[in-house]
């Protein structure tokens, strides 16, 4: 029989997510703490109830995904069901093509037709949308998230809550992306990123430094 599973967020990656998991878990619906979709059926699914719904009435056996693009709210959620018990599993697609030696964290997504050389690593709570390469050696920091088509060099530290847009490449050299940074899409890295540097272009120039990481995803 299949586990029951909960999807806290209804919004496109959560309906995406849904008809993913739907094939190893029981869904039960979507969590969301919209007040317009209260009550409503999406693609389905019943919206359950809002997030405190959640933390007050359900089981802590239940399987809680969050698969929320916005890196700040992800880990915050993430971090509060971990304390209180819930299990947070990941989801790698049978597609993802990862070696046995590659290190994978707590509540890691990860979408079709990815692939990992040997001696990456996944920290808890990154999020990778399809087709990403990441070569060997390289770290992908707690929290950190990566659109479609990224190609990640090998040895290169990625830290917390980073941001990577669609199809940017991050040159083998580049030693260290800064903690909540973003990459634009179609960036391609040729330099070390500092903290909170937004990137754009070939090669990629930081345009300014912000917490943009607050409102993207
Ligand atoms: C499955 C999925 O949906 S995956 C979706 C993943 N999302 C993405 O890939 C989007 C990533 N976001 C971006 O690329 C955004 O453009 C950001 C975050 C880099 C910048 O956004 P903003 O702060 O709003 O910047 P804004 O749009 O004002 O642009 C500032 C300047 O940078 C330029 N710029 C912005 N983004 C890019 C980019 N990706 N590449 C090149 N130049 C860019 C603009 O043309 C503008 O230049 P100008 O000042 O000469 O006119």
């Amino acid at each position: 029989m299949k586990e029951k599973a909960i999807i806290i967020g209804a919004g496109t990656y959560g309906q995406v997510y849904a008809e993913y998991l739907k094939e190893d878990y029981k869904i039960l619906g979507f969590v969301d703490d919209d007040l317009k979709l209260k009550d409503k059926v999406i693609n389905g699914y019943k919206i359950l109830g809002n997030i405190e719904w959640l933390f007050n009435n359900c089981e802590r056996t239940i399987n809680v995904f969050v698969p929320i693009g916005n890196n700040k709210i992800r880990v915050s959620l993430l971090t509060k069901l971990e304390q209180q018990g819930f299990n947070i599993p990941s989801y790698i697609h049978p597609t993802v093509n990862m070696h046995n030696s590659v290190k994978v964290g707590k509540a890691v997504y990860v979408l079709p037709a990815c692939n990992f050389m040997p001696l990456s690593i996944i920290e808890d709570y990154v999020m990778i949308s399809m087709g990403v390469n990441v070569a060997h050696h390289t770290i992908l920091g707690k929290g950190s998230f990566y659109s479609q088509g990224n190609n990640v060099g090998a040895s290169i530290n990625i830290k917390e809550n980073a941001y990577s847009g669609i199809g940017v490449t991050i040159m083998t050299g580049v030693k260290e992306i800064g903690a909540n940074s973003l990459l634009g899409a179609s960036a391609v890295i040729i330099r070390d990123v500092p903290d909170y540097a937004v990137v754009v272009g070939n090669p990629g120039k930081i345009i300014k430094y912000t917490n943009l990481i607050e409102q993207i995803g």
